[in-house]
């Protein structure tokens, strides 16, 4: 295709078979960026050329059927052998097997295998691995490999997610994934010293960037153990930008359908209105679009900081790791989460033919929906997130420089809200980042109080974890509206743009209040009647918005073939391509379907069931 964005190449691949989930989707979104990101420069040498021409095609095996979440608990070993300087891969228990990895019971013939290292006696955490599971020659199942397909799953129908085990396989030792080798004199672009050391070693002894085993089973750990994630956070980074474009084209497809639909008199006698009139099609519907709206641009920031923050870590500088991780972790688990209840709301707000495969939208649904789950489960993510914002807490404490998303931790929360009838973008921000600073220092506050009365660390932090959950949420509430509010103020729109552009903003915030008043008045921070002003500032905008709301959806510019549903048509013939797509369904290629004879004919009519028998022989 020559496109070198990796989301765009992603996009357009999509369009190919949008939301079918293409069983070489890992090979796109994560075996290849695995190769790219944990190789040394040798083995991409060596993997790359095969890997982009499909003579390798291969998935990411992480998860087992006892551990997903938990990395550093899964029972995949990779033991070194000096002697034969091998690894020696094993699946020592049931739980051990590897089980989810998409595109791996039937397309695969490798994998990037996360098993625990062990060299010289000890185990040193996980690593990655390049393992060949199939014969590139006839695709047959290599020697000490079981691997197949899981069955049939909520959705993702087109993706032979798959389970794979290891029977004491034996892999080169050239194949655990290393970063930057440094053989003797080293060559300036591998400059990585802050996390490796450097020493003298046979050439085909590759050094790692992250982490070494000399060829003696001598293991050097990295600085952070934690680049070896770093596949999971590119996908992260990049999921947010999918969520919103699932939420997207949902809306596209209910705003145009609801556009298209008439139903119910408005008045006795009077005319049909079209459904989008009324306000609470509205109300379900545009703080949806104003959502996908504000998504976009989150993914936009995520993916963006991604690059430039692994831009560093390539040039040596971890600094940023962990604000990438946060960000990443909580944007993710937020998007997915607002996406995926999003969409099920476009479908509701379409009636039952949002409930056809016609609609386009089911597919959306279950295609976007495992991303709750997957790349992290988002309760996870969010506490992981909640993790580095009780640190930022305490540096905040003890008055130190916070990075700049999260600048709002430790403020004064004696203040009140400025808001006024014009529900100005700065009060709402200043909304979200006292109810997120409160939530912060209210799970802080719990953890401490936890500990001071005798709980250990651990038994505090699970016995606060639904406010930190709560922190977590709001901190990525927090950072769309913020983002959303940014993007608006800097844009260089014509009038009519920003006007149109402030509206959909100002709902989001609005909308996002109202729906979480607890938290935003449980300090009295909001007083009752500035509530009032967000009412009715909210049934505002939905008049206001509702003239432009086509125009919002078609602005996503996603063409009819990417959207696949009668509903969403650009063309508004709902009605002609609903009949049309019925007319199809392969079961209205005959007049009486075969199983009239075998299953109803006995039934309609017992006295000529000698006929049926003679049909079901056929
Ligand atoms: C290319 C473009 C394509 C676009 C496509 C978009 C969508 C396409 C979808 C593609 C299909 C996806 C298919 C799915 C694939 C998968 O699901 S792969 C498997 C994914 N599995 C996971 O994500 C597992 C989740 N679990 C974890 O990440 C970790 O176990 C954990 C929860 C983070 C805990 O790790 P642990 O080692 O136990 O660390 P802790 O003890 O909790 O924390 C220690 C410190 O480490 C920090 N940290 C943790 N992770 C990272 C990280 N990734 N980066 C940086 N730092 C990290 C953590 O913050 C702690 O720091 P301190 O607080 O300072 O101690
Ligand atoms: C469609 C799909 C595709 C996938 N593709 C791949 C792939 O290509 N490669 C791969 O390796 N994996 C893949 N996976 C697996 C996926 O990464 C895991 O399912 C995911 O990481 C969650 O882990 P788990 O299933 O063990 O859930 P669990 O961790 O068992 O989660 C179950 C529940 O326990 C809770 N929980 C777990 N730990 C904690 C904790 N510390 N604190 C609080 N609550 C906790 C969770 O919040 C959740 O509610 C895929 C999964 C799906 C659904």
């Amino acid at each position: 295709m020559g496109i070198t964005d990796m989301q765009e190449a992603f996009y357009y691949r999509e369009c190919a078979a949008a939301h079918e989930n293409s069983p070489l989707g890992l090979h796109y979104a994560m075996f290849l960026p695995t190769i790219n990101k944990q190789a040394t420069p040798e083995q991409k040498k060596k993997w790359l050329p095969l890997a982009e021409n499909y003579k390798m095609i291969g998935t990411y095996a992480q998860t087992e059927l006892g551990h997903g979440t938990f990395i550093r608990g899964l029972e995949t070993t990779a033991t070194y052998d000096p002697k034969t300087k091998e690894f020696i891969l094993d699946s020592p228990t049931l739980t051990s097997k590897k089980y989810w990895p998409g595109c791996l019971g039937k397309t695969s013939n490798h994998c990037v295998v996360m098993a625990q290292l062990y060299t010289q006696g000890k185990s040193h955490g996980p690593h990655m691995f390049m393992v060949q599971i199939r014969s590139m020659e006839d695709h047959s199942v290599l020697p000490g490999i079981e691997v197949g397909v899981i069955g049939n799953k909520f959705g993702y129908g087109t993706n032979d997610n798959g389970f794979l085990s290891f029977d004491k396989l034996r892999i080169p030792r050239e194949n655990m994934l290393m970063r930057y080798s440094q053989v003797g004199r080293i060559p300036r672009e591998n400059m990585l010293m802050r996390y490796s050391q450097v020493s003298r070693i046979p050439r085909e002894n590759m050094l790692m960037r992250y982490s070494q085993v000399h060829e003696d089973g001598t293991y050097v750990k990295p600085q952070n153990a934690k680049l070896a994630y770093g596949s999971m956070v590119l996908i992260r980074s990049s999921i947010v930008s999918d969520a919103a474009r699932g939420l997207a084209q949902a809306c596209v497809i209910s705003i145009r359908y609801s556009a298209v639909r008439r139903q119910t008199e408005a008045y006795p006698g009077g005319e049909e209105p079209q459904i989008l009139d009324y306000q609470t099609q509205q109300y379900r519907l545009f703080p949806l679009l104003a959502s996908a709206y504000s998504l976009q641009l989150a993914g936009k920031y995520v993916f963006n900081t991604y690059l430039e923050v692994n831009d560093q870590i390539e040039k040596g500088n971890l600094e940023s790791m962990p604000e990438l991780h946060a960000l990443s972790a909580g944007l993710k688990a937020f998007s997915t989460y607002e996406a995926s209840a999003g969409i099920e709301v476009c479908r509701i707000c379409c009636g039952g033919h949002g409930y056809s495969q016609a609609s386009g939208l089911p597919k959306i649904y279950v295609d976007v929906v495992p991303g709750c789950t997957y790349e992290g489960e988002n309760t996870v993510m969010m506490l992981q997130t909640a993790r580095y914002l009780m640190k930022c807490y305490s540096r905040a404490k003890q008055g130190q420089k916070l990075p700049g998303f999260v600048q709002y931790i430790g403020q004064n929360l004696n203040k009140k809200s400025c808001m006024s009838e014009e529900v100005a973008l700065g009060c709402l921000v200043m909304a979200y980042e006292h109810r997120a600073a409160r939530l912060v220092e209210a799970a802080a506050m719990r953890m401490q109080s936890l500990i001071q009365g005798g709980k250990k660390q651990h038994e505090a932090w699970n016995g606060s974890s639904v406010q930190l959950f709560w922190a977590a949420k709001a901190h990525c509430h927090l950072f769309c509206v913020k983002n959303f509010v940014d993007a608006i103020q800097a844009k260089s729109l014509s009038s009519k743009t920003v006007t149109v552009m402030k509206s959909v903003c100002q709902l989001y915030g609005v909308h996002g209040i109202l729906e979480n008043l607890g938290e935003f008045m449980q300090d009295g921070f909001f007083s009752g009647e500035q509530v009032g002003y967000l009412q009715r500032k909210m049934l505002a905008l939905f008049e206001n918005i509702r003239p432009n709301a086509v125009a919002l959806v078609d602005a996503f510019d996603y063409p009819d073939m990417v959207l696949g549903s009668c509903l969403g048509r650009y063309d508004g013939q709902v009605y002609q391509a609903l009949y049309d797509y019925a007319k199809s369904a392969p079961m209205n290629q005959t007049e009486i379907h075969s199983t009239y004879y075998k299953h109803l004919k006995p039934l309609i009519n017992p006295e000529t069931t000698s006929d049926a028998m003679q049909f079901a022989k056929l």
